[in-house]
């Protein structure tokens, strides 16, 4: 069960020799005494030592069960319940015990009880604690040694943390310990996001940590691993919310005061129920070998994908067949992928399985469907109904019992957020709507967002449909599934509509499909054998005669796809019942395409290059004004995450375009978007997707 001379293997790995010896000999010729490298090797060989012993884990099992007993305890103080299924575990023992190889647990990150539930629910279960990558900003006196008892191991959440901000390959060659700890057969977890989710979505997934693994395994030092991707749902975190980084103010280092005021807030309230979802375990062998079989198409940039839709009015072009089939990537360009494909593909499945949980649904139905406020039974109903609508959508719920009582124990966990009001008008009912402050408005779309992935393609489909269009307007299927693809890359900062594995194609028409048979959406004309423009549409351009020309080779081959050579039309449905569905769609996605749209609008002002956390300070600025003069339709579009999200979208698709010197970065307007016309298309592109 224990890691044996860890240190000392990683010294001597020959990578890390070899680090140690670049290092020294750069050291040996910078102080121009040569003849010195003997000494300046083991200078650097002790630097790396304690590097190390600062770095690895030091697992104490009697420790791990002193804190479990202690956070049982403290636990049933403060939670409602943790849920887990016993199925999931069994499966996981399972494996753990019968494939005797190492297992890499993959959580989602929402809060730092994470860490403590998934070693506390796996020790409880007799299945070994995992090392856990844990940030350096970690290490504070005494709960380093702590942690690292508990099973952390700290490492720098930058690799690049010189002030001349030049590659560190001795410290990047040690962070192979985690090759040691899996030869050893030690189980491993990393939190792919590298940060807590402020936003209530999962942050963009990095992969260097998961580099490492895959190496370790294809170097050979081991035969296979197991990925387990965890969900983590919480009806509410015990950070209570993030507003203060969300209002722009610079996240507060941990330190024992911050722990102990933690632990005070914590013992002062309930926080309802905790639900922890393990998936299946997949053999990291058997989806590489799967996937480097399945000849990917090369990755596109964001740039690419959209500024012909944007500037040129074009339909989406993601990939075309003969790129597929004729381009080989280089190695190192397809490795990359794989691995970045393989977390998006992790922490795709860890959030699908995420319960969600009431909070969530309360929090959503007030945003977005009764934002004016509602008395206490429509919300019951409309709970009832949302309840159904995300199971019938394939997702699993936190909570169970009387929707009545669910409620109600919701409404007291999100508290301050709400306003509640006896009403006159029904057998004095009450009347709950949100506060109308910016941090009430900013926490509870963090606990909506606990849903947003569930109904995010049906949101976009809608929002292609383009609001406002007369609902008799016949619809090409083929032409909105275009428009929700072009849709869904210019979000990909905010969501991941598909994993990697499948094609936004698929997932869209997955997604008409299913709001045809609900009624939403039905066929209004099948189309003929040639593609003809529906005399309402638009005509259909020439250059989309092809049709699939952007779809993977496995969909051609696919014989369910055959269908749609032919396109079809499509009307929606009129009953007050689905307009109502469709306004509620409409408004999950508004706060998203407002931040947008202010921030294309305040691209005009960047007349000169400015420094990027200027501009970025200057543009949650602008936001946070029209939220609080009430100029803003949906305040939470003035969040901090929005805004930095539009800032890497721009920037990515190519609108602003970024000069780094002397480590600042500065951000210009790119020379496509120096005419004011494209501009104001960028604009017009964003505002098309808006109800106005
Ligand atoms: C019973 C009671 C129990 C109680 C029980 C208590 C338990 C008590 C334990 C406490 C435990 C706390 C745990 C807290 C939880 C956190 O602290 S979360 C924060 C720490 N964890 C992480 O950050 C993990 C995720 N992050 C990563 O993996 C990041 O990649 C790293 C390693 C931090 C580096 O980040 P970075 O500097 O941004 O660099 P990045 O661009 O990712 O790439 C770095 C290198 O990785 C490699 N790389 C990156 N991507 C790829 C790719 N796709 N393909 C190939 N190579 C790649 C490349 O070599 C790359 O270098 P270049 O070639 O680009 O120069
Ligand atoms: O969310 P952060 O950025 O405070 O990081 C939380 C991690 O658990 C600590 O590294």
């Amino acid at each position: 069960m224990f890691t044996r001379n860890v240190v000392d293997n990683v010294l001597n790995n020959s990578r890390v020799e070899n680090a140690i010896v670049t290092v020294a000999t750069d050291l040996d010729a910078a102080a121009s005494q040569p003849g010195q490298e003997h000494k300046a090797v083991s200078k650097v060989k002790q630097k790396a030592r304690a590097f190390l012993q600062e770095m690895v884990a030091n697992i104490s099992p009697a420790f791990i069960r002193l804190t479990g007993w202690v956070l049982l305890r403290l636990f049933n103080g403060f939670f409602w319940s943790i849920q887990i299924h016993k199925g999931q575990l069994e499966m996981v023992k399972k494996a753990a015990t019968e494939q005797n190889v190492p297992m890499v647990f993959l959580p989602v990150h929402k809060s730092h009880i994470d860490y403590l539930l998934i070693t506390l629910i796996l020790f409880c279960h007799n299945i070994k604690a995992p090392h856990i990558a844990a940030g350096n900003n970690l290490s504070i006196p005494i709960l380093s040694t702590l942690i690292r008892k508990l099973g952390g191991f700290f490492i720098r959440r930058r690799m690049e943390e010189s002030a001349d901000g030049k590659k560190d390959i001795l410290y990047r060659s040690l962070l192979h310990a985690v090759k040691e700890l899996l030869r050893q057969q030690q189980f491993l977890e990393v939190f792919l996001e590298g940060t807590r989710s402020r936003s209530g979505k999962p942050s963009p997934a990095r992969a260097g940590m998961l580099s490492i693994v895959v190496d370790t395994m294809c170097t050979g030092a081991i035969g296979d691993v197991l990925v387990v991707p965890v969900g983590i749902s919480y009806d509410r975190i015990i950070e209570g919310n993030y507003n203060s980084e969300q209002l722009g103010k610079p996240k507060k280092n941990e330190s024992w005061w911050g722990i102990a005021c933690g632990v005070f807030r914590m013992l002062r309230k309930n926080y309802g129920c905790v639900r922890v979802d393990f998936n299946q375990p997949f053999s990291l062998k058997e989806y590489l070998d799967t996937q480097r079989s399945r000849h990917s198409p090369p990755p596109v940039s964001l740039e690419h994908a959209l500024m012909p839709t944007i500037i040129s009015a074009e339909l989406v072009q993601i990939y075309t067949h003969a790129h597929s089939v004729n381009r080989e990537l280089p190695e190192d360009i397809s490795r990359r992928q794989l691995i970045n494909n393989l977390a998006k593909h992790v922490l795709f499945t860890a959030n699908k399985s995420s319960a969600i949980m009431s909070t969530h649904i309360v929090a959503c139905l007030l945003l977005y469907r009764h934002r004016q406020g509602v008395v206490l039974s429509k919300l019951v109903e409309d709970f009832f109904n949302m309840k159904e609508e995300i199971l019938s959508r394939d997702f699993d719920l936190g909570f169970s019992g009387n929707s009545e009582d669910v409620v109600m124990r919701a409404l007291h966990l999100l508290g301050n957020c709400l306003n509640v009001t006896s009403s006159s008008n029904r057998n004095g009912e009450f009347t709950i709507a949100p506060t109308q402050t910016v941090p009430a408005l900013f926490e509870l779309n963090f606990y909506s967002n606990g849903l947003f992935h569930v109904f995010i393609s049906d949101a976009i489909i809608e929002s292609a449909r383009q609001p406002g269009n007369p609902s008799n307007l016949l619809l090409s299927q083929e032409r909105l599934i275009r428009k929700a693809a072009g849709l869904s890359h210019f979000l990909i900062n905010e969501v991941a509509v598909a994993p990697p594995c499948q094609t936004i194609y698929q997932v869209f028409h997955d997604t008409v499909t299913r709001l045809i048979q609900y009624g939403v959406l039905y066929v209004a004309e099948e189309d003929q054998e040639e593609l003809s423009p529906s005399p309402t549409d638009e005509p259909w351009p020439k250059k989309f005669a092809e049709p699939l020309s952007w779809r993977s080779d496995e969909e051609d081959e696919d014989s369910d796809f055959g269908e749609e050579q032919r396109d079809r039309y499509l009307k929606v449905s009129v009953s007050a019942e689905h307009q109502e569905f469709f306004v509620f769609l409409q408004r999950l996605l508004s706060p998203v395409l407002e931040a947008y749209s202010g921030a294309a609008i305040f691209v005009h002002s960047l007349s000169q290059p400015m420094v990027e956390s200027d501009y970025t300070q200057r543009l949650f600025r602008y936001l946070l004004t029209r939220t609080e003069r009430g100029v803003a339709g949906y305040g939470e579009s003035a969040t901090h995450y929005l805004v930095k999200n539009t800032v890497r979208t721009f920037k990515e698709l190519g609108v602003l375009k970024e000069r780094r010197e002397n480590k600042v970065t500065t951000l210009e307007l790119s020379s496509t978007f120096l005419p004011q016309e494209n501009r104001n298309k960028l604009l017009q592109y964003i505002l098309g997707f808006t109800l106005l």
